[in-house]
């Protein structure tokens, strides 16, 4: 039986086209401080850039699997990479997806290295990673501002970071006792631009933490809050604990999950400027490379509770 979880009324939503008035800047900020969560619309990017993306991935996951084994590993460093996860929860049981990873900053460096297959693969996703590059670059400024950091800060650095593109697919039929989903977690990346080709994210409510789902708005992007973020934020911003369970009612699914972040070996900390006496440092520095190792190590602690330092209020 499905479990019946509420839809998440009033999350917020960014007009991207206002992004840098001041009373925007107000609203990321409570939706970060708040949700760690925003939609954006108005966001510029073509819709024939979206559909194409989610074409040409739709194409991909229905190659039949020999085609798709070429890219099969389980190899997490690897920057290009094909898969089927299935992760038990206590929740859900058994949720399973099958995922493709793309590397896709610099994009010169490894556009060589994505699918072939469908031949217009490397175009339509191209642009897409390089348009939605764009928006987090801008998006991050923002961030930043609502922080009351300057919009420049680390901007050089989140320029030259690094962009993983997860791609999921949640196929409609599967084994009557496997479900398809991800388990809840939460990203390691500063943010998170996610699109989803139909409902199915969740995240936990914090003001009674519950899970609520998400709903789809035509043509958003929904921002999530990653560990890394709130570490430069010195915790005023939580990553959001999120998981998708698709509906069997709503037929496949995909979602393509951008992660931006700096750059592999570059350390995060929090930002000098939020770190005084009452508020003392809370995350030990780490970099997007820790976190990869310490998915290898399969530890199952959260990263962000390795970076954690222990004070006496945690509020
Ligand atoms: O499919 C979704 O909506 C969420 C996927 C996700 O959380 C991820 O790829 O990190
Ligand atoms: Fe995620």
């Amino acid at each position: 039986m499905e479990e019946t979880v509420q839809i998440y009324e009033k999350l917020p939503i960014i007009n991207f086209s206002l992004l840098h008035h001041d009373s925007v800047i107000k609203q990321i900020h409570e939706a970060c401080r708040n949700f760690g969560f925003f939609h954006v619309i108005n966001h510029g990017i073509p819709e024939s850039v979206i559909e194409g993306a989610l074409n040409v991935n739709s194409n991909f996951f229905d190659l039949p699997m020999a085609m798709k084994e070429e890219l099969l590993s389980d190899d997490v460093q690897k920057p290009v990479r094909f898969g089927r996860a299935q992760v038990g929860c206590h929740e859900n049981g058994v949720l399973s997806r099958d995922f493709l990873k793309l590397y896709a900053h610099p994009i010169d460096h490894f556009l060589n290295l994505w699918p072939s297959n469908p031949p217009n693969y490397r175009e339509k996703m191209g642009i897409y990673a390089t348009e939605v590059r764009k928006l987090g670059i801008e998006l991050f400024g923002a961030i930043m501002e609502s922080l009351n950091l300057s919009p420049t800060h680390l901007k050089q650095n989140f320029e030259h970071g690094e962009q993983i593109i997860g791609i999921n697919s949640y196929p409609r039929c599967l084994e009557s006792n496997i479900k398809t989903g991800v388990a809840a977690h939460t990203d390691h990346s500063i943010i998170t631009i996610l699109l989803q080709s139909s409902p199915g994210l969740h995240i936990v409510d914090r003001s009674d933490s519950t899970w609520k789902s998400v709903c789809r708005i035509e043509g958003s992007f929904e921002i999530i809050v990653g560990d890394h973020l709130e570490v430069i934020s010195n915790g005023l911003y939580k990553s959001v604990l999120h998981r998708a369970i698709p509906s069997s009612n709503n037929g496949s699914r995909f979602s393509i999950a951008n992660l931006h972040s700096l750059g592999m070996d570059e350390i995060v900390e929090p930002a000098a400027k939020l770190v005084d006496e009452e508020r003392p440092k809370r995350y030990k520095g780490s970099s997007l490379r820790d976190f990869i190792e310490h998915l290898s190590s399969k530890d199952k602690i959260p990263f962000i509770h390795t970076i954690k330092i222990q004070t006496i209020s945690d509020s």
